[in-house]
């Protein structure tokens, strides 16, 4: 049992540290920030205090040690160092947590060792939050740290979707299934869309698409996800940012074989050269729109690709859910981009799918319903807040209510 209220949430990325400080008592933000470019020579950290003032500060951040190192010295600056009496928990985004872990959970020199061993397969990520957790285990080894999972919440899919269709002692023996990722975020943005709606999670049919610098798709049943786009590793599925999604699985052999990549080569290739990237040399959607607005073909070409593979995933799911309620868009360019999520939705009206265009181009912080009334499928978007359900989440746990 802990006095204090505010949970510290870091979602430690590849190249980026996002902070959050979270008071637990009204969800308000005593702190938040960004250290990005770590590793480069021009590094950032913004960093947001309660009453909205920024702080920059900029240099290089060698490693994520030095990033958290920093970000531990700005909540310092404010009186709210990770010495803090008033902090109940430290929540650490974990983007794999294998089949093992289905909730939050306190880390432990065990659970670290599991993450660990799980970094073949999320290599872009679980190094990193090894990291954050390593650091604040350091400054605060008296508090507990809890780890919120991003494939916690995709352990529902049934063994049916979560099988690859390859031979099974080999699955069994290397631990070869779908885990599914971004899972807090789907679980958020699932039950906000039911709030936004008005309606019961347990009675509401979504698919959610999580449009970030990673993204994937997921299909949510009465609350409950039941498919969901990334498999083994975040790079099945959807075009994203600098990651390819689905290919054939013959093209390794090919490029291996006839084009003379070695494995390393094809995996840099897959996981950070390809995507909108590899297709236009941009992966920020907001320079493809831009781009493609002036008529550049290569941009265009990006962009009806990452809509395309989009809009099989909205269909497939709406077949495996049979019947879908809300489709929910969130994340960066989900959130933002309107084209896209026009794009996305077009010529759907057979399914009940509708955009309202004059909805659908207001900019805004706040979920909204962007369909228009009388569509059978209620379009929406709806901002994630993958730290206050990890502060929820580790918060919960510590205080002894899951
Ligand atoms: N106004 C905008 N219009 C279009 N895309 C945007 C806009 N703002 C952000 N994005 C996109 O969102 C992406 C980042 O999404 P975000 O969810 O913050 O990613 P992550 O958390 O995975 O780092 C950017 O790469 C950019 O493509
Ligand atoms: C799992 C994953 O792809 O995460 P992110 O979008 O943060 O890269
Ligand atoms: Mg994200």
């Amino acid at each position: 049992m802990t006095e204090g209220t505010l949970v510290l949430v870091l979602n430690a990325g590849s190249s980026s540290v996002k902070y959050q400080l979270i008071d637990m008592l009204d969800g308000s933000r005593a702190a938040a920030g960004l250290v990005e470019r770590i590793g480069e020579p021009a590094g950032r950290l913004v960093h947001t205090a309660a009453d909205g003032a920024e702080r920059e500060l900029l240099g290089a951040f060698p490693d994520h040690t030095a990033a958290l190192d920093a970000v531990a010295a700005e909540l310092a600056a404010d009186g709210l160092g990770l010495d803090s009496p008033r902090l109940a928990a430290i929540g650490h985004r974990v983007v794999h947590g294998g089949r093992r872990f289905t909730a939050p959970t306190v880390v432990t020199d065990e659970v670290l060792a599991e993450v660990r061993r799980l970094i073949p397969v999320a290599p872009l990520h679980n190094p990193a939050n090894i990291t954050g957790i390593e650091v604040a285990r350091r400054l605060r080894p008296d508090l507990p740290q809890v780890a919120v999972f991003d494939t916690a919440f995709h352990t529902t899919v049934p063994e049916h979707a979560a099988r690859y269709a390859i031979d099974r002692a080999v699955a069994d023996e290397h631990r070869v299934r779908r885990y599914g990722f971004h899972g807090t975020s789907h679980r958020y943005v699932s039950r906000a869309t039911a709030r936004l709606l008005g309606r019961d999670p347990a009675e509401l049919n979504v698919i959610v698409l999580h449009l970030g610098n990673g993204a994937s798709a997921s299909a949510v049943a009465g609350g409950v996800c039941v498919e969901t786009s990334m498999g083994l590793t975040p790079l099945e599925g959807l075009v994203m940012g600098t990651r390819s999604g689905d290919v054939d699985p013959g093209l390794v052999f090919h490029l291996h074989r006839v084009g003379g990549l070695t494995v390393d080569e094809i995996d840099d290739l897959l996981n950070r050269r390809s995507g909108l990237l590899g297709l236009c040399g941009d992966n920020d959607m907001r320079e493809i729109l831009r781009r493609a607005g002036e008529g550049d073909q290569a941009a265009q070409l990006a962009f009806d690709a990452y809509v395309h593979r989009l809009r099989k995933y909205i269909g497939a799911y709406y077949a495996v859910l049979g019947r879908v309620d809300a489709i929910a868009f969130t994340a960066g360019v989900g959130e933002n981009a309107a084209p896209v999520r026009a794009a996305a939705c077009a010529g759907l009206e057979a399914l009940g799918i509708e955009i309202d265009a004059e909805l659908n181009s207001v900019r805004s912080r706040e979920a909204r319903v962007v369909s228009p009334a009388y569509a059978r499928v209620a379009v929406a978007v709806v901002p994630t807040d993958e730290e206050l359900e990890i502060a929820q989440q580790a918060f919960a746990l510590v205080r002894g209510d899951t």
